[in-house]
């Protein structure tokens, strides 16, 4: 019988890049979901199927005999975009004691991939818990939390925060500091969110940030400007301020501009949301192109990204109050 799971996508109210060096950050869960199906094989390969939006559907199989890809798509997108569904699916080997267990994987998911919106987070979240199921092992979801923080720490080189994951796993608006990671109260704010169409690599960006806070001062205080912003939005949100959230998100955007993770794009899209009368605008995630999330009361935002030509795709989000979940 297979075993299915899906966990929700995120953006970030504010914090992204700065979380990763201890600074607090808050992402919240949208209802846009990654559904992970997996059914045990006798033979131990695995074979995994993702179908996704902006990747044509694609199926690998492989096994540790050869550990040789057998699809006819270019390799290195092969990899790149298997190296976390293989690391999730080995956590939960390792959660059941089972280092030998095949699977096959089916992966569907509704969040653009590579584009702020926290796919990787939710398809390994999504994957553990399902691929430990499967293995007869139920995991609390913060133990879920955990070990998919580990396995996006080590596909993206070392550095990875908590907080996708945990707001993954989680669901509904979360703060996370370090290894301290809470739950929220929050209202279900009027997220907008503008898509270019185009995708990033987590790691390679979070590794330029790391490069220019280790050559100049003012990226290590930028940084910091971050954190304090953050704390600042913290009493915005338990307040419900739409417009001192948007004050301060703006001000988020400028702040990881200056850390090189902006683009073209995202700033069109955000200075379009302003325009079409957001309350504030700014990139969600590790940036570089993706996505941008705006609070947009009377939809003039949305309309506004709608026609704006670096924006693909322009929808509400709401706040998903389920993190993952049996399906
Ligand atoms: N539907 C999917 N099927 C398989 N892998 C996926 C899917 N969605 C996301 N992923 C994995 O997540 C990676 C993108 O993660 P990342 O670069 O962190 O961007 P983001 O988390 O912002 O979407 C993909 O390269 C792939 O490995
Ligand atoms: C840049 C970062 O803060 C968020 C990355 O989000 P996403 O993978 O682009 O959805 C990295 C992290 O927290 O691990
Ligand atoms: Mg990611």
């Amino acid at each position: 019988m297979p075993t299915t799971s899906s966990a929700p996508g995120k953006v970030y109210l504010f914090g992204e890049h700065a979380v990763v060096y201890g600074e607090p950050a808050v992402p919240c869960a949208i209802e846009r979901r990654a559904t992970v199906r997996v059914e045990e094989r006798d033979d131990g390969r695995l074979r995994v199927s993702a179908a996704d939006l902006s990747l044509d559907g694609f199926t690998v199989e492989y096994g540790a005999d050869d550990g040789v890809p057998n699809v006819d798509v270019p390799t290195a997108l092969v990899e790149a975009a298997m190296g976390y569904v293989d690391a999730a699916v080995a956590s939960a080997r390792d959660a059941a004691d089972r280092p030998d267990a095949g699977f096959d994987v089916t992966i569907e998911s509704d969040i653009p991939l590579g584009a702020g919106l926290g796919s990787s987070a939710a398809v390994v979240v999504a994957g553990v818990d399902a691929a430990a199921r499967e293995l007869g092992v139920e995991l609390a979801p913060e133990t879920v939390a955990e070990r998919a923080y580990e396995v996006e720490k080590a596909v993206q080189s070392g550095e990875a925060s908590r907080a996708d994951t945990f707001c993954s796993a989680m669901g509904g608006a979360v703060r996370v500091e370090g290894s301290d990671c809470r739950t929220l109260d929050a209202p279900d704010l009027p997220f907008v969110v503008g898509y270019d169409g185009t995708s990033h690599d987590t790691g390679d960006l979070v590794a330029g940030v790391r490069a220019l806070r280790e050559q100049y001062d003012f990226a290590r205080d930028t940084v910091e400007s971050i954190g304090d912003l953050v704390r600042r939005g913290e009493d915005a949100l338990r307040e419900g301020d739409v417009e001192e959230l948007g004050r301060l998100m703006d001000v988020d955007h400028g702040l990881l501009a200056a850390l090189g993770v902006s683009a073209r794009s995202l700033d069109e899209m955000v200075w379009a949301a302003r325009d079409g009368g957001a309350a504030g605008a700014k990139l969600t995630g590790a940036g570089g192109g993706g996505c941008i999330v705006a609070l947009d009361r009377d939809d003039g935002a949305e309309t506004a990204l709608s026609l704006t030509p670096a924006c693909e795709e322009a929808f509400r989000a709401r706040l998903a109050d389920e993190g993952v979940r049996a399906e």
